[in-house]
């Protein structure tokens, strides 16, 4: 049965979603004040084995994403971007210890993988808040770049999520906890998604919209796939669901943005989910893009991001 969110459930909302003013990371945890060590296990680091205020204190910006190379190769676009010396190339897997997830850092631009669904974004966003938290970051804008399989829309167009709404159309994230269900608030930063949105504006030929994003815990069955191991319903009843989909606003499908917005509201966070649209669900199923296209699509939210970081910190006159 689904209960209504306890307090401990509300949103972290410190001030207003100003730009300006110190905003904290919380955890909300009552458990790890008393905690001699908090060991993050899937990262490969500990606030007893490293100075996390040395090493993450000047945080600013956090992307993620669920692939690996695709978070290094935006470390690397990030590190040409904003002029950091040598040629980046070269950078460091801060998490090389372990094979779960992959961190990089170019200056105040922390960019992280997540893998694919629910479960494995929510063990790297646990760990990740606790980091972030440890290193007493403030003021920290997050972001997942990903990729979607878009309904109604051209195939490489970019998404900015307004509200993450489940299977059922619903702005909701269920957390299983012990044997009860908790439902979370999905709401992102409206003033992010809309600066992103004003940004992409500057950038020639870039298709950019704002709508609602669908995430659900199954690639294949879950987003009506025809294409899986399984399949149990009909194109029709497919087509059916994705236009009803459709009507309630949903313009991509992806598998994490849910519980991304879920726990960043709750911890503090000022997060967006900006994620490039692969194929257009309502025409077909397989991802049959060659792979230079698919490369060149999956830097477009890249390009974004890198775009909007610079303005925030000043360096608009080099936009790319
Ligand atoms: O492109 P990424 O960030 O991996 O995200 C999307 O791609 C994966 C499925 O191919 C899912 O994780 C989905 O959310
Ligand atoms: O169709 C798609 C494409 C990418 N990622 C998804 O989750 N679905």
């Amino acid at each position: 049965m689904a209960s209504i969110l306890p307090a401990s459930n509300r949103r972290m909302r410190p001030d207003k979603n100003t730009y300006e003013g110190k905003r904290s990371v919380y955890v909300k945890n009552p458990y790890l004040d008393a905690m001699d060590e908090d060991i993050l296990y899937h990262l490969d680091l500990g606030t007893k084995t490293h100075n996390l205020p040395a090493m993450f204190g000047d945080v600013k910006f956090v992307c993620v994403g669920g692939s690996p190379n695709r978070m290094k190769a935006f470390a690397q676009f990030m590190h040409k971007e904003l002029q950091l010396e040598g040629d980046g190339e070269g950078i460091e897997d801060i998490c090389a210890g372990t094979d779960r997830y992959c961190m990089f850092k170019t200056g105040p631009v922390l960019s992280i993988s997540h893998g694919m669904g629910i479960p494995s974004i929510s063990i790297m966003l646990h760990e990740l808040i606790k980091l972030l938290h440890h290193a007493r970051c403030c003021d920290v804008t997050i972001i997942r770049i990903g990729t979607s399989g878009g309904i109604g829309i051209a195939p490489g167009s970019v998404v900015i999520t307004d509200i993450a709404v489940d299977s059922f159309f619903k702005p909701r994230f269920e957390q299983v906890i012990l044997d009860n269900v908790v439902t979370r608030s999905t709401e992102l930063d409206k003033e992010l998604a809309t600066d992103l949105l004003n940004c992409s504006r500057e950038i020639p030929n870039f298709p950019t919209l704002i709508g609602h994003t669908m995430c659900t815990y199954d690639f294949y069955e879950g987003q009506g796939h025809l294409d899986g191991a399984l399949c149990s319903f009909s194109r029709e009843k497919k087509l059916d669901y994705l236009k009803r989909a459709y009507k309630a606003g949903v313009r991509n499908i992806e598998m994490e943005s849910t519980v991304f917005a879920a726990m960043c509201g709750l911890c503090g966070l000022r997060a967006a989910v900006v994620c490039v649209t692969l194929l257009d669900r309502l025409e077909s199923d397989q991802i049959n893009l060659s792979h230079d296209v698919l490369v060149e699509y999956q830097q477009r939210p890249q390009l974004l991001i890198s775009n909007f970081i610079k303005k925030q910190l000043g360096l608009c006159g080099q936009m790319s």
